[in-house]
């Protein structure tokens, strides 16, 4: 995408928009184009060779389902019994699901969001490639064929269920041919900044088999749901990747009168990734004409193409019957203007946006339970803790083990999006304070190198490491006194809201949901929002690195740095909240079946294991 270049730019929920309320552009179009390959009941064969999960069917479960569904008699229920059943069946995709997947926060978000919709009571799935062969997901023997570009492509769903959510494998050699073994690193092109050249139609596929999922699996692993899910759903699909899902939902289901009821709320999580690609390829969409116009677009630049081009997310967009970001300040900066719209924001401020601050998973990121860190600690502790694990990370990484040093971490995709190449240029004029640095991150050879200068010129005072490695990451945010968030522009941010739970004090630009969850001299420092230009390092925005630093520096080690700590940690910070956020905004939509899940103590052994702090 242009830089930030055409690219990038420029209450924890809300709505904006300039325009009319969120429309469905085409729900009144009559669609043709039946597809002409192999059609049954669902428009698509589906091979049910052997259902494997048949076998655990839950007779108790499927009555309450079906009293659910108004076919049934309502079953009595003990008191004290869980509830659930009662919501909504929702369907998340997405490219990346944690932790089968995951190359940043897409992949979190896919990971901690579905158990903590499934623990108010709703019934979740998602849906994502399988990468990998991962261990514990099984092979459901279903299969289906679905058209891609112009062959028919067979595809088989692989299933575990997990944390009170079912999450499906879609199987097909454009994976995991491509990515096994490299699920952190190679899920959208070979390297870093080159993408596969069949990434539309990989993620066509993905569309397809997502829509398919819920009608031909037959799932029967939870105490509390059991069959298919069926069509009253709705679904929530996740950046450019999944921007075809509405069209076909509306192209080759709904016209038919399938899935009548079914909605899609389409959440951007980045709108510097867009999905731009020749004109042309339209026709490997296999989308009717009436279409064109929802991906049509024109920008000033020459890549994949020069001149016209289609749009993935602008149809996702427009297609979808609700557009979500992932914090408000975020919402708020897309519908500004072109900059930090990269050139949608005409077509947000439309349709309307709302924000949801992202939640963070509470249960892979506890410092009292933490599997990568040597010493377990919570508020209670944490004074006495964080020295010794600021002292075993300086050893893992070969700095000079000295509890006294404050010692800043970063973490991140080295893109210009983070800012990797202000902050090295900010390291150079503020190393030498009393001070340390570890900067952890993948992503773009030159910022690799960068990061990977630092040790050769400061040997003692940093170190950059160019790897994608969790239990570092972990250590990082256990053992940091501060944590750097120099984004030119950040959708929500994970980084900060990992950070604070674990008394590491956000230093972060002034930018998307770092508005919304660090507040100046109370959990965090700002540096002020950053020029978002991503081709030039902005001389002001290096200053505004080094003096905040130095400002940072000036409070450690004092009552008010101890304060800080402790309002970090004392904060709110899991999915609980963005998940009832969630709930509102789909139920908001109508799906068919939909009802305010249930809470409190008759869900609670969901909750406690999904959501619930510690
Ligand atoms: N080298 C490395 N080794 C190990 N772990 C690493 C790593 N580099 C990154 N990570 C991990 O990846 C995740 C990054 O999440 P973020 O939300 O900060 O950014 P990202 O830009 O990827 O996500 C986008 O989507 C999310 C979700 O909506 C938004 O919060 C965000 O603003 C938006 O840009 C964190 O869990 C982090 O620990
Ligand atoms: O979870 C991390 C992010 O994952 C997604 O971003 C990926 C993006 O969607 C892909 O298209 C690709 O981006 C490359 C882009 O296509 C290419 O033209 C060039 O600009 O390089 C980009 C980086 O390689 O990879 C991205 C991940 O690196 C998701 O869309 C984001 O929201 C997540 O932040």
């Amino acid at each position: 995408m242009a830089s930030i270049t055409a690219s990038h730019f420029v209450s924890r929920s809300s709505n904006v928009c300039s325009g009319a309320a969120s429309v469905d552009t085409r729900a009144n179009l009559s669609q043709i184009g039946l597809r002409n390959h192999a059609l049954t009941h669902n428009g698509l064969r589906a091979v049910n060779k052997v259902d494997m999960l048949q076998s655990r069917t839950n007779t108790k479960a499927t009555a309450k389902r079906s009293s659910k569904q108004g076919s049934g008699t309502e079953m009595e229920r003990p008191s004290g019994t869980i509830v659930c059943g009662k919501g909504m069946n929702v369907i998340l995709v997405g490219t990346e699901v944690g932790p089968w997947s995951k190359t940043g926060g897409l992949g979190d978000v896919l990971g901690g969001l579905p158990p903590a919709l499934a623990a108010r009571g709703h019934r979740v799935m998602t849906v994502s490639p399988r990468y990998d062969q991962y261990k514990d997901a099984w092979d459901t023997s279903v299969v289906v064929e679905i058209k891609v570009g112009d062959k028919i492509e067979i595809v088989r769903f692989f299933h575990c269920y997990k944390r009170g959510v079912d999450r499906v494998f879609v199987d097909h050699p454009m994976f995991l041919e491509k990515v096994w073994g490299k699920t952190a690193s190679k899920i959208y092109g070979p390297k870093a900044g080159q993408d596969y050249l069949d990434n539309e139609l990989r993620f066509s596929l993905l569309c397809q088999a997502a829509l398919e999922a819920p009608r031909v699996l037959n799932l029967n692993c939870s105490e509390y749901f059991s069959g298919p899910y069926g069509e009253d759903v709705v679904f929530i699909a996740n950046d450019w990747h999944t921007a075809l899902l509405p069209c076909y939902l509306k192209s080759m289901y709904q016209s038919r009168g399938i899935y009548v009821n079914a909605k899609v709320a389409f959440c951007i999580h980045n709108i510097a990734y867009q999905g731009r690609f020749s004109f042309s390829d339209f026709s490997l969409l296999n989308l009717p004409d009436e279409y064109k116009s929802s991906f049509d677009f024109i920008d000033g630049y020459e890549k994949p193409v020069k001149g016209r081009k289609i749009n993935w997310m602008k149809a996702g967009i427009l297609e979808s019957h609700r557009v979500v970001t992932v914090s408000p300040y975020y919402a708020q900066e897309l519908i500004s203007g072109v900059d930090k719209g990269v050139e949608l924001d005409n077509v947000l401020r439309k349709t309307c946006i709302t924000g949801i601050v992202n939640g963070m998973d509470i249960q892979e990121w506890n410092p009292a339970t933490d599997k990568y860190t040597d010493v377990k600690y919570d508020i209670t502790t944490v004074m006495d803790a964080k020295p010794l694990l600021k002292e075993a990370l300086q050893a893992a990484v070969g700095l000079p083990v000295d509890r006294k040093i404050p010692l800043i971490g970063f973490i991140g995709r080295l893109e210009e999006q983070k800012g990797s190449d202000i902050l090295v240029a900010a390291i150079h004029k503020f190393i030498g304070l009393d001070v340390q640095i570890i900067v952890l991150g993948t992503g773009k050879k030159e910022f690799e190198q960068e990061i990977e200068q630092l040790e050769v010129l400061y040997p003692n005072k940093a170190k950059g490491v160019a790897k994608f490695n969790v239990p570092l990451a972990h250590m990082i945010t256990a053992g940091a006194d501060f944590m750097l968030v120099p984004s030119r522009f950040e959708p929500c941010g994970l980084i900060q809201l990992h950070a604070m739970r674990y008394g590491t004090v956000p230093i972060c630009a002034s930018t998307g949901g770092l508005v919304d969850t660090v507040k100046e001299g109370y959990t965090g420092f700002h540096m002020g929002a950053f020029n978002v230009e991503c081709d030039v390092v902005d001389p002001a925005d290096v200053l505004k690195i080094v003096t905040t630093v130095a400002r940072a520096l000036e409070v450690y080690g004092t009552l008010a740095f101890a304060e800080m700590i402790k309002n970090c940690m004392s904060q709110e910070l899991s999915w609980k909240e963005p998940a009832k956020k969630w709930e509102t905004l789909l139920l908001s939509l109508g799906a068919a079946g939909s009802e305010a899940g249930v809470e409190g103590d008759e869900i609670a052994p969901l909750a406690k294991e999904n959501v619930a702090a510690p």
